[in-house]
């Protein structure tokens, strides 16, 4: 059996001669939580649109829960809960008329599940979706999706504008969710500190191409930091095979480094370093390292993929 809730091959779609998804095969197995993160317009929205059917490719396929995204039946999305970063409610209607309605729609519909997550937000059941704060939607529209019973969830971006306590109640409930209802939530962010707290896989996209999938951890076990001194004049380390970043601060040069290999420092003292020392790097410098290298100008065809299979 085929047991990926998601799966493209070959998939893309190009906006007015725009690449926005190229040749995208992406396969995320069921279970855990799958973060996909990417620079701006990296294709992390359009992807989401293209297998929620919102959108048509121009080439390749892609499946959810084993279903092809152009034919999904309203059973089927019964079994996919979506928030959208905007966090798109009907206005007019109060909390509570918004949840009967949902709860009517979704067979596995659990009224405790919903109480449960609402609670964490200040929301009145007899509020409008109109009065409610960003934050507050924010609570209510994951509350209405998590209700739903999900065998997959997928985020847009859902804590993007959220404050800290906001936040934490949302990826707490987020959490709880997947560990207790065993739903796969697959979602997108550029907060690499939330990821580094939820996330099982990370899914690096660039351009609406997969550059790198694999634990947060392992990811960040490929990339060190690099610091060295050069005492003479600084050498063209950026050449080196791995360099994503390489900044000078107070005269030493740093360097981000990806699979470096255990003979990187070596090359550095060939190139006339006095001393080389490795350290670890923290998530966000890693992926933003990666990321940056596409923005310097650096051919991302440059760097393998590193995608696992
Ligand atoms: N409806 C559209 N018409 C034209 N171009 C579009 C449209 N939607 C997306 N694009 C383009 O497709 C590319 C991918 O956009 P997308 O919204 O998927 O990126 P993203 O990774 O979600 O970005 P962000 O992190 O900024 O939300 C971008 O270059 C964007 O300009």
């Amino acid at each position: 059996m085929n047991d990926h809730v998601i799966r493209t091959d070959g998939l893309c779609l190009s906006y007015q001669g725009k690449q926005a998804l190229d040749n995208l095969t992406l396969h995320l197995p069921r279970g855990g939580v799958h973060a996909i993160v990417g620079a701006n317009g990296a294709g992390k929205s359009t992807l989401f649109r293209v297998l929620l059917g919102f959108a048509s490719s121009d080439a390749g396929s892609a499946e959810v829960l084993g279903c092809d995204s152009r034919h999904l039946t309203p059973a089927l999305r019964a079994r996919i809960g979506f928030v959208n970063e905007e966090h798109t409610l009907p206005g007019w209607m109060r909390v509570d008329e918004l949840a009967r309605m949902q709860a009517r729609l979704y067979p596995r519909w659990s009224d405790d599940r919903y109480r449960q997550v609402l609670a964490n937000f200040n929301v009145g059941d007899r509020q409008k979706i109109a009065q409610l704060s960003r934050g507050e939607r924010a609570g209510v529209s994951l509350a209405l999706a998590l209700a739903q019973g999900p065998e997959l969830l997928i985020l847009d971006e859902p804590t993007l504008g959220l404050d800290v306590v906001a936040k934490r109640a949302f990826l707490d409930a987020l959490l709880q969710t997947s560990l207790d209802d065993g739903a796969t939530v697959v979602y997108c962010s550029h907060q690499m500190e939330e990821i580094e707290r939820v996330a099982d896989n990370l899914v690096i996209l660039e351009r609406g191409v997969l550059r790198h999938m694999s634990a947060p951890d392992a990811f960040c076990e490929r990339v060190s930091l690099w610091i060295a001194d050069f005492p003479f004049r600084q050498p063209e380390a950026a050449r080196l095979p791995g360099v994503l970043e390489t900044r000078v601060i107070d005269g030493l040069t740093h360097l981000v480094v990806f699979d470096g290999g255990v003979d990187f420092g070596h090359r550095l003292r060939l190139m006339g370093a006095r001393t080389a020392q490795q350290m670890p790097v923290s998530l966000d410098r890693a992926v933003n390292g990666f990321l940056a290298r596409g923005h310097a100008g650096v051919s991302p065809a440059a760097f393998p993929t590193t995608a696992a299979a």
